[in-house]
């Protein structure tokens, strides 16, 4: 496969605490992800998935090691620089969807690109779209509270993408719902990943929602180990 390289690790290192309490999570990871395909990160509680996912996102910095993202590299950057990567690359899907409580669908889906400049009709419009692609225009205008735990999740999908990102990173996006509604919510985020060509990286406990996905990795002793 030649297609770009959307996100890239190299021996990514991270540990917690010092002295007694010094716990060594990621060890020397090593991961690469191209443009249009999706990766399942599946692996036990405590190996380091939120972490991993964080250190990809830019929220959090390694010990050692690079993260380079659409071919820059992001360890030196300053914190602005890095929040800008972000918002522009980078989308980001939570166990818990983090929606805005006083805001509707419509307007949640909105926020991310009005906030990169986008004007308010075209963000409305993309909103709409992507609500609908997710089988949930009719409830464009309900507030995150007034909607179930599947469409609150999708709602959040589409807001993760609604900027276009070159990646979107997920930390159980599915991990809260009931079976059914994980099934067909992650067979949404997989449609919408693929269908929007970007790289997904999918951190999940569900092996049957992984086989969904292109490649399957998961991390052994702090480091990446390919599975298929
Ligand atoms: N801020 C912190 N301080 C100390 N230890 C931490 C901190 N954050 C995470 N850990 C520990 O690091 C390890 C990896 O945490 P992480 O959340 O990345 O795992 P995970 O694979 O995502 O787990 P889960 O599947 O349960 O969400 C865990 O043992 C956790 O307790």
């Amino acid at each position: 496969m030649n297609a770009r390289v959307a996100l890239q690790l190299s021996g990514v290192e991270r540990h917690y605490g010092e002295g007694d309490t010094f716990l060594p999570i990621l060890k020397g990871v090593d991961l690469t992800l191209r443009s249009g395909e999706t990766v399942a990160l599946v692996a036990p509680s405590g190996t380091g998935k939120s972490t991993l996912l964080h250190i990809a996102g830019l929220l959090e910095h390694p010990d050692e090691g690079d993260v380079v993202v659409n071919g820059v590299a992001c360890n030196g950057l300053s914190d602005d620089q890095r929040t800008a990567i972000r918002r522009n690359e980078i989308g980001f899907v939570y166990q818990f969807h983090h929606l805005l409580p006083e805001f509707s669908a419509l307007e949640n889906i909105m926020m991310p690109q009005l906030i990169a400049g986008l004007p308010k009709a075209e963000a409305a419009k993309r909103a709409e779209a992507l609500l609908d692609y997710m089988r949930i225009g009719h409830r464009a205008a309900h507030r995150p509270g007034e909607l179930s735990g599947g469409e609150q999740q999708r709602v959040a999908i589409a807001r993760a993408v609604a900027n276009a990102p070159l990646i979107l990173l997920a930390d159980e996006p599915t991990g809260n719902l009931d079976p059914e509604t994980a099934g067909y919510v992650f067979e949404a985020l997989e449609a919408l990943a693929r269908q929007s060509g970007l790289a997904a990286l999918i951190a999940t406990h569900n092996h049957e929602l992984a086989a969904l996905m292109d490649r399957c990795v998961t991390i052994e002793d702090g480091k990446i180990v390919e599975l298929r």
